[in-house]
């Protein structure tokens, strides 16, 4: 039997070693255009590197995963950062994986929220996008030509994933 991973609330603090959590942070806010508008200032950076130097803007339509979820697989970009950013009002799940020589180590599980987004450091192993109950769109932001830019492993073990209670 497949052993069960927790589910983590997505906090700054968590995701540091994997990347940026993209949310209206109120230390970062800015009054702008007289007062008339709130910016939340550099969440989180976008990164390229190596040729073709180019980040696009895209929108991912997921379809819902089934649950449990067997966790088999994880990716990663080594020449980009990936951000996802919500755009359908659900909450989703991401999962990341330290790196262990190369291979990515035991998933860690995260709810992200429907105002929160998340930005990948290129190199973090992830799981692609785990969509929750209904086909959701998402804004993501990575680097064009993704097919030299995927590298996949299968995980050592599965692990699974119990439907999250929102
Ligand atoms: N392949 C692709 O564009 N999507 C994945 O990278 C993902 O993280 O969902
Ligand atoms: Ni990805």
């Amino acid at each position: 039997m497949s052993e069960y991973l927790p589910i983590h609330p997505l906090t700054k603090q968590a995701f540091l070693p994997y990347g940026d959590v993209i949310e209206a942070d109120p230390s970062t806010m800015r009054l702008i255009n007289g007062g008339t508008t709130e910016r939340y200032h550099a969440l989180a950076e976008p990164v390229v590197t190596g040729e073709p130097e180019r980040l696009i803007f895209s929108i991912f339509r997921g379809k819902p995963r089934a649950f449990p979820y067997a966790l088999t697989m994880m990716e990663r970009h080594p020449h980009a950062s990936q951000s996802f950013m919500p755009l359908s009002g659900r909450p989703f799940l991401v999962a990341v994986s330290d790196d262990v020589d190369g291979r990515p180590g035991q998933p860690k599980v995260f709810l992200v929220q429907a105002h929160q987004g998340v930005n990948y450091f290129p190199k973090t192993w992830h799981h692609p996008l785990m969509v929750l109950g209904e086909v959701s769109d998402f804004l993501v932001v990575d680097r064009d030509n993704t097919k030299q830019n995927l590298e996949e492993q299968t995980l050592e073990r599965p692990y699974m994933i119990a439907e999250p209670t929102l």
